[in-house]
């Protein structure tokens, strides 16, 4: 696996590993590291994975070195993962910025994701029912933003991780 991150600004995305097979468009590599069972099952044995959660019925994780090195070459990095995810990263690194990212209502967010057409029924209510169980913890992370206006919330994340980076560099 040629492990990669993404230049968002001034930090960078890391691209994660998942078992999800992948939706039309996707690429591998720059979507995630679309990897079998097996593959994931050597990533964790290995303690490639900063972190590493089952999702919707599927397994995610963060590849850590590329992490590690954009770290201690002092960068930013985003990771966008679930809340199992993240709380396994403040364990790790207790400097970490939560970000929680809801949606402007539950009915909004079913809308979204039949809209996609990507899921089957079982599959959106399957998520439905877990973004219920994520919501229920968003008191865990440090700030939340709405995502209703997609720009107005980039904006605001955006703004987020640029005072946060000034506030590491006092
Ligand atoms: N602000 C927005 N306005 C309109 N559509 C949006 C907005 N934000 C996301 N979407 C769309 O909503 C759908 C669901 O996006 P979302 O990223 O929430 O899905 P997901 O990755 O399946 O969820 P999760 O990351 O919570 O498991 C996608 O088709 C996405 O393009
Ligand atoms: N714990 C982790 N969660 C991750 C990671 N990468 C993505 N995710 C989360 O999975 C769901 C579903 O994503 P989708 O692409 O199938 O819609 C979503 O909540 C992501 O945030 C990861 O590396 N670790």
């Amino acid at each position: 696996m040629n492990l990669a991150m993404h230049r968002v600004g001034d930090a960078w995305l890391s691209v994660s590993a998942t078992t999800r097979k992948p939706r039309k468009g996707e690429v591998d590599g720059q979507h995630y590291f679309f990897v079998s069972n097996d593959e994931f099952d050597a990533m964790v044995e290995q303690d490639r994975l900063l972190e590493w959660a089952q999702v919707h019925a599927n397994r995610y994780g963060t590849p850590r070195e590329t992490v590690e090195q954009h770290i201690a070459a002092g960068n930013q990095v985003i990771l966008e993962i679930d809340v199992q995810g993240a709380l396994q990263v403040r364990e790790k690194m207790p400097s970490a910025k939560l970000v929680f990212i809801e949606p402007p209502s539950m009915d909004v967010l079913e809308s979204r994701l039949r809209g996609r057409g990507t899921e089957a029924e079982d599959v959106i209510a399957l998520r439905m029912k877990n973004a219920e169980t994520e919501l229920a913890l968003k008191n865990e992370y440090d700030i939340s933003f709405i995502n209703d206006d997609l720009d107005e919330c980039a904006d605001a994340l955006v703004a987020y991780i640029e005072q946060s980076a000034e506030e590491k560099d006092e």
